[in-house]
């Protein structure tokens, strides 16, 4: 198929993918994804190692040329995109690069040049806790201190589309909390984002949506807490019973099973209800699709 076969894409939206297959020689890293993310929108794309996550946002981004299907980021095929697009994107990509030899405030300085209408550069180091590093050279950070500075290189041209993919590697847990709230105030700017993580609880905090895509293929689509459909949300209870054997059951009513098993037996061993997190979801999801990729094979 060649980009022009393929369904229109969805022109209102932030990005509008359809169809996508990106082939490394005779590897086919995607299988044809398809997905639209709506302007103002937070969407996170979350996938196992190898799932074709960095290949479809370095796509979007214009770094990666497609092998079929159709793309369009900001109205523009990102094939095209010209430095005008490119000034309206803002790009965490999973590696940066050699840092060079100068510091945190004349890298972001030098970045805020680029663009017609950047932020303050001592907000921006601000916003992501390096202040007290402005004037140190990027070379001598540590690893997590320097993905700060690529996180402020991603947003410092004020863009309207922001891509981070697995911004938060080597952040320690603070820092992770900084960045969610950091990502909020850029949402609530209305700045559309999309993100790779493997965190799945960043991932739940942050999405409007979420797409699962495992072995090259979008494998569910949809709101946080809709994704994996209503039946993976179903409470669990677990008790261990009076000789100390373990139950479970999955109940819509779980106060209720709680209060029939007080009645019946008295107050139970270990009892736990506990509602599946995105996480739990996730992790079934990748699991049924593994299986059927076992199956296909
Ligand atoms: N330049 C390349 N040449 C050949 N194969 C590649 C290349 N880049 C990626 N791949 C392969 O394509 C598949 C998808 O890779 P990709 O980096 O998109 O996955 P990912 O979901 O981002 O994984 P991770 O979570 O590890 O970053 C993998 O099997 C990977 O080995």
């Amino acid at each position: 198929m060649t980009a022009d076969e393929s369904p229109a894409p969805d022109p209102a939206a932030a990005v509008s993918v359809r169809d996508l297959r990106k082939d490394y020689g005779s590897f086919t890293a995607l299988h044809g994804v398809s997905f639209d993310i709506a302007k103002g929108e937070t969407f996170s794309l979350l996938g196992p190692n190898g799932a074709g996550k960095s290949t479809t946002i370095e796509i979007l981004e214009g770094y990666r040329d497609r092998t079929a299907g159709s793309a369009q980021v900001l109205g523009m095929d990102p094939h095209r995109g010209g430095v005008s697009w490119k000034a309206r994107l803002g790009i965490v990509l999973q590696s940066s690069g050699e840092p060079g030899n100068v510091t945190v405030h004349e890298q972001l300085a030098h970045f805020a040049g680029f663009y017609p209408h950047p932020r303050d550069v001592d907000e921006v180091i601000a916003a992501v806790g390096l202040t007290d590093n402005a004037k140190t050279r990027i070379k001598n950070l540590s690893g997590g201190l320097r993905r700060r500075v690529d996180v402020a290189l991603g947003f410092v041209g004020r863009p309207e589309m922001l891509f981070l993919d697995e911004p938060t590697t080597g952040f320690d847990p603070e820092a992770r909390r900084e960045f969610w709230e950091l990502i909020r105030g850029l949402k609530r700017e209305g700045t559309t984002i999309l993100l790779t993580t493997h965190y799945l609880d960043e991932a739940a905090q942050l999405s409007d949506r979420v797409a699962v895509i495992a072995n090259g293929r979008l494998v569910d689509i949809g709101a946080v807490h809709e994704i994996g459909g209503a039946d993976a949300r179903i409470p669990i209870v677990r008790w261990r019973d009076a000789i100390g054997q373990q139950h479970e059951e999955r109940t819509e009513h779980p106060a209720a099973t709680v209060a029939a098993l007080l009645a019946r037996d008295g107050e139970p061993l270990d009892l736990e209800v506990i509602r599946p997190s995105l996480e739990d979801i996730y992790l079934e999801l990748v699991k049924d699709a593994d299986a059927d990729a076992e199956v296909a094979a």
